[in-house]
């Protein structure tokens, strides 16, 4: 239920007084099952200015203490702001619809679920960086200071490598170990995988 109009006749007190027990029966039902329309209260008959018993000004008070939404005087017989009315309230239906998704919105953006996933990421982003920093920093380390594996201690060059070179010898290697051959004077010849060279 989106929105509810009661209506009275400006020409009748009896119908202006029941406004407010309607108005209290409806809110109260309304709560019960946790609605929130729109309230109209809609004056009839406004035409018949002679016989008013309900001025507007008391019955635009009404509605103010009520909590009614909107409140307009009309005539169903000679159209008399009905137009105005209904526009009104397709306006403010809309108005509360859009209301009801930004909010909808908001507590999306602000859940706390999302936050932490969305914290979560930034964390992994940051961590993936902080590693590839860090091993970009190693490789310069080791361009600097050389490798310090077996195959540059003194036994390695002095009698590995002389059994190489004498007998022949074919191994893969990784692009960075292809580098540390070429230090040691062994010409690498890139293989078709460039990750790896074949020694000869
Ligand atoms: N002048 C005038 N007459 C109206 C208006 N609305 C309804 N009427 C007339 O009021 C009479 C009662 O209309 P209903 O639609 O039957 O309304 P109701 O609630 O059953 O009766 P009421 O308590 O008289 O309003 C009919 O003769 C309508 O033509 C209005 O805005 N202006």
């Amino acid at each position: 239920m989106d929105c509810i109009v009661i209506s009275y006749g400006v020409i009748s007190r009896p119908t202006f007084e029941s406004v407010t027990m309607i108005h209290d029966r409806t809110v109260r039902s309304l709560e019960d099952i946790q609605k929130n329309p729109l309230l109209v209260l809609v004056g009839n008959k406004a035409d018949l200015e002679e016989e008013r018993q309900v001025s507007r000004e008391e019955a635009e008070s009404l509605a103010r203490n009520l909590g009614f939404d909107l409140f307009y005087e009309c005539s169903a017989k000679t159209g008399l702001h009905l137009d105005d009315c209904f526009k009104s309230i397709v306006e403010r239906l809309d108005e509360k619809k859009r209301n009801i998704q930004d909010k909808t919105l908001e507590t999306v953006l602000e859940d706390p679920y999302h936050e932490q996933q969305h914290s979560q990421q930034e964390s992994n982003q940051k961590h993936e960086e902080e590693e590839e920093e860090e091993a970009g920093e190693e490789e310069e380390d080791e361009e600097e200071e050389g490798f310090k594996d077996p195959e540059d201690t003194p036994d390695y060059k002095h009698e590995v490598e002389p059994a190489i070179a004498a007998e022949g010898f074919t191994s893969t290697h990784t692009e960075s170990q292809s580098r540390r051959v070429s230090n040691n004077k062994q010409k690498p010849i890139e293989s078709p995988d460039s990750k790896c060279c074949t020694i000869v």
